[in-house]
């Protein structure tokens, strides 16, 4: 068999740029702590792209590519769980990371993804949405053909990631020009709120994601419990896509909404992440979280030179989360894991 390749990456390097006429770190450089978890994040350089450049597509299931991912939200979720407020019931929710360890949540997204191609009919188009929980929802998908349980399924990637691997494990693709409508189309998140608002986009995928979820006659968003919040932004940046040519004056009206933009770095080369659309990443800081979801993904598409931004609102038609009980794992939906949270404080407030 081929040899697996493995996509990893890691270091960064500085640099300045003038914002609001003032001269500001905007690239992290690798001895900054705080930015350390979000340099580790996934499939996110372009050496990656120049790495998948070499596979032929039609010889992609011949050689297994291993996406490794380090997972950065288990800092940001443990800083969410101090940051959240106590009096929320999500909020307790938020507090479970620390318990999860990176096996038990793959379990979960295993599960989580199992469950949501049972919503897969045949004949039916669907959108493949990118990061580690899609990743396992197109094998999941590529089983079920195999095994001659589901015909006929034609799948929209959102990314060369999942172009890639549907193609692996025999999920059919076309283009989204190529197809007048999507039936269906599964996504994780980086976080979700109890209103079903979510941030997307620690995969530098969000642009081409919103695209295929929004005109999904089903948007399915697929989640462990680490992935809910109290509130959106206390603990996960949100992620810009900004034209490079129109970079400064989009970081100085991220700056005038109360941001603190950060240039996404690419690891194992010096520089910026490019996304597969040849767009830099700002992934933006909002000290007291997002207060109003809707109204900051407005403005901040309103700014000339931003391409998209992470924030989903009115997206999700479903949301499956993945949560653990005693050994036992279940899969239900965002309302019913919120009010079993609820009930969950209030019981142990009247104790
Ligand atoms: O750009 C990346 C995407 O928005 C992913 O869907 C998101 O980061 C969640 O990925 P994962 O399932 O790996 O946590």
């Amino acid at each position: 068999m081929a040899s697996a390749v493995v996509l990893e990456c890691t270091a960064v390097s500085g640099m300045m740029l003038m914002i609001a006429g003032q001269q500001s770190r905007v690239f992290a450089t690798s001895s900054t702590t705080t930015t350390s978890s979000k340099q580790k994040m996934d499939l996110r350089c372009i050496q990656q792209q120049s790495l998948l450049s070499k596979l032929s597509l039609s010889n992609a299931e011949m050689i297994p590519v291993v996406w490794r991912r380090t997972d950065s939200r288990t800092r940001a979720v443990a800083t969410s769980a101090s940051s959240s407020s106590s009096s929320s019931p999500v909020a307790v929710a938020s507090g479970a990371p620390p318990g999860l360890d990176a096996g038990i949540q793959q379990n979960l997204k295993r599960a989580v993804a199992k469950k949501a191609v049972e919503l897969v009919k045949s004949g039916m188009i669907v959108g493949l949405g990118t990061g580690s929980t899609s990743s396992m929802a197109i094998e999941e998908l590529g089983k079920l053909i195999a095994q001659n349980k589901l015909k006929d399924i034609v799948g929209v990637p959102t990314s060369y990631q999942s172009r890639v691997l549907a193609r692996q494990f025999g999920v059919k693709t076309v283009d989204l020009n190529d197809v007048n409508h999507v039936d269906i189309a599964f996504d994780g998140a980086d976080e979700v709120d109890a209103s079903m608002n979510i941030i997307k986009g620690a995969g530098a995928a969000h642009t081409m994601e919103k695209v295929v979820d929004s005109i999904a006659k089903q948007c399915v968003i697929l989640i462990d419990q680490s992935k809910v919040v109290s509130k959106l932004g206390l603990a996960f940046s949100l992620p810009v896509e900004v034209l490079p040519f129109a970079l400064s004056p989009v970081l100085r009206a991220l700056v005038n909404l109360g941001g603190v933009p950060e240039i996404r770095t690419a690891l194992r080369k010096d520089g910026p992440v490019i996304t597969e659309l040849g767009n830099m990443v700002v992934d933006v800081r909002f000290a007291d979280g997002i207060n109003n979801p809707a109204e900051l993904e407005n403005k901040i598409n309103m700014i000339p030179g931003v391409v998209e931004n992470g924030l989903f609102v009115n997206v999700a038609h479903k949301v499956f989360v993945a949560t653990k009980d005693g050994e036992e794992i279940l899969i239900v939906e965002l309302a019913e894991f919120v009010a079993s949270l609820k009930s969950a404080n209030e019981g142990a407030t009247t104790a």
